[in-house]
């Protein structure tokens, strides 16, 4: 034996998908895979079957985040196992027959890897989103996306938040990985958030056939921003908003915020600070489709976490 045994060997990456229209007017996931449907030799490696998969048809159609329910909160035990058939919300139903195609979750037989395409009305940039800090093979893939994409940035966005955590598309498969691009309104494409979108999936399907090559990627430090809490706008008796985001915390995702900072401000002018206890990194600040579920922004905390090395077993 070449390694040391502090090598996790993994298995290998051979089945990979990529969806797109988990929400169906988040067009940059939209057009690439419908892009890669037609013709999948920019997602093709010699060591890697990559299947490009519409998740969501009939938002697409529609042009919206979804016809029932969120899709991207389906994937619970209890829905995947429902009776009911066509019954069902249409998003259970669609969930049921990915889990058959791509999982079933949390079996042998799921998908390796799944890369789920998301745009945000927020200023986040690239940003890949982790469901579990001890994915190591995940760690080192965004290590190796982080370094190839230099000098353009991307962030990871931890959330193993036990009540904010969601069920989503992506986590029917072994290693989920979250793309989410912005700013980008809904149901609008932007060149710059679509080729940014396009590279990040380039160097990840890149690392996965590196890995299937049989290199070995030592440790590696990985930054980053766990998921800790999520802050509502300020709302009146029968839910209505009463404050906007503050002008100064608008487009600062990934920003320190601290307290005493402006936060929101009411229609007659006043400033609401942020009373936290301590620093923390605000994203998917005064995004679209959260006004529905009482989410103004999220705060994060930064963190780095040590990838173990990998190889192919
Ligand atoms: C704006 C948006 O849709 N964001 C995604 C984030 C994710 O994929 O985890 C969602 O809420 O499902
Ligand atoms: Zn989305």
């Amino acid at each position: 034996m070449t390694s040391n045994n502090n090598t996790a060997c993994l298995d290998e990456a051979k089945r990979v998908a990529i969806f797109g229209g988990t929400h169906g007017n988040e067009m940059s996931g939209v057009t690439l895979v419908n892009l890669w449907m037609k013709n999948g030799s920019e997602i093709q490696r010699k060591q890697v079957k990559t299947k490009a998969f519409i998740t969501n048809p009939k938002a697409v159609e529609k042009c919206t985040r979804y016809v029932d329910t969120d899709l991207n909160r389906a994937f619970t035990p209890e829905n995947l196992s429902a009776p009911g058939g066509h019954d069902l919300p249409y998003e259970v139903q669609r969930a049921q027959e990915i889990n058959k195609m791509f999982g079933p979750k949390g079996s042998p037989e799921a998908y390796d890897v799944i890369f789920d395409l998301h745009n945000t009305t927020s200023n986040m940039g690239c940003t890949l989103i982790l469901e579990n800090s001890k994915d190591h093979f995940n760690l080192q893939m965004m290590n190796y996306i982080k370094k190839a994409i230099t000098p353009a940035s991307c962030l990871v966005l931890l959330n193993e938040h036990p009540l904010l955590k969601y069920s989503t598309s992506r986590s029917v498969a072994k290693h989920p990985v979250g793309l989410e691009v912005g700013p980008q309104p809904q149901g609008v494409l932007r060149s710059n958030i679509f080729e940014a979108m396009r590279d990040i999936l380039k160097h990840a399907l890149d690392f996965i056939e590196l890995f299937n090559e049989g290199i070995e990627f030592p440790p590696c430090k990985v930054e980053v921003f766990r998921l800790l809490e999520r802050v509502d706008y300020p709302r009146d008796a029968n839910g209505n908003i009463i404050a906007m985001v503050h002008p100064n915390l608008q487009d600062g995702d990934w920003e320190p915020l601290n307290p005493g900072d402006p936060m929101f401000q009411t229609f007659d002018g006043n400033t609401i600070p942020y009373q936290g206890f301590g620093t923390v990194y605000p994203t998917f600040i005064n995004e679209a489709a959260y006004y529905e579920k009482q989410q103004a922004f999220v705060t994060t905390r930064r963190e780095t976490l040590v990838a173990s090395a990998i190889r192919k077993a």
